[in-house]
């Protein structure tokens, strides 16, 4: 008998409001473990705002969020990374003076015992060593180790982007959430991209949703695909059941 794995994710009739805007209305879905899951839309769909639902930067209108079977609507933003969803923004959000090492040290300390404020006062040097060691390994996965010490802000847009996914990394989640993780790339950029979120799924066993508007890369990478369009879901399904869904096309990939 097959297995069925309980989701880790799960959107129940989760909806917010803006005013008289019902940004995310009644959205319904499940992640399983281990998915590549895409988010799509037109603009303003509410895809962002879906994002802001499930890390707790805002709170929903009404309907919940489940991971792992127990309600997180209700907490802070911190306390859901805590608990291992991670995320990436579309507008780069890293500590532009500080060097790409330090960056990804900082979301580290986050989770280790001694925390933040003795790892920047010395007052556990081992734990410090450990926390330095574990993000220089994540600098080399993303191919950054050898701008560690280059302040962020210096990176070309690119490595920007690759550094806020080490970062997020740095937390250890189970849950990777990529706000237009390939925005500003080029083709080549893209493919690359593309492969390395497959390769870091593989390695660090993660659960992943992205939002992307470049539809060959989400075709390609996702497992399954959800179409917002002003807030309403209307569709979900794999790749070949999303290209050729009829709403689809004419909310979204029509004017492709
Ligand atoms: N804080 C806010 N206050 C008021 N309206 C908001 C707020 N955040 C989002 N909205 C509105 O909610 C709708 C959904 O926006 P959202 O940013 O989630 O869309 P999106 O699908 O991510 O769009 P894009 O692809 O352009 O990033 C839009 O009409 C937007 O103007």
């Amino acid at each position: 008998m097959k297995m069925v794995s309980s989701p880790v994710l799960e959107a129940k009739s989760l909806t917010r409001r803006f005013g008289g805007l019902v940004a995310v209305n009644a959205v319904c879905f499940s992640v399983n473990p281990g998915e590549i899951f895409g988010l799509i839309g037109p603009n303003g769909a509410g895809k962002t705002t879906l994002f802001n639902l499930v890390t707790g930067m805002i709170p929903p209108s009404s309907g919940q969020m489940l991971y792992n079977g127990t309600e997180i609507s209700k907490l802070r933003p911190h306390q859901i990374a805590a608990k291992g969803i991670a995320r990436t923004f579309q507008n780069i959000r890293l500590f532009s003076n500080l060097s790409v090492l330090e960056n990804v040290m900082i979301a580290r300390h986050l989770q280790t015992s001694s925390g933040l404020l003795q790892g920047v006062i010395g007052a556990a040097a081992q734990e410090e060593q450990t926390t330095r060691q574990a993000a220089l390994e994540l600098l080399e996965l993303v191919g950054l180790s050898d701008r560690a010490e280059e302040k962020s802000r210096n990176l070309p847009y690119g490595e920007q982007r690759r550094l806020e996914i080490a970062r997020a990394l740095a937390l250890q989640p189970q849950v990777l959430l990529l706000d237009e993780p390939a925005a500003g790339m080029n083709l080549n950029e893209k493919h690359q991209l593309s492969e390395f979120i497959r390769q870091i799924r593989d390695r660090f066993n993660l659960t992943i949703l992205l939002i992307e508007h470049h539809v060959p890369l989400v075709m390609g990478l996702c497992d399954r695909i959800a179409v917002l369009d002003f807030g309403q879901l209307i569709a979900m399904g794999d790749p070949a059941q999303v290209r050729n869904d009829r709403a689809v096309i004419e909310a979204y990939l029509g004017g492709e």
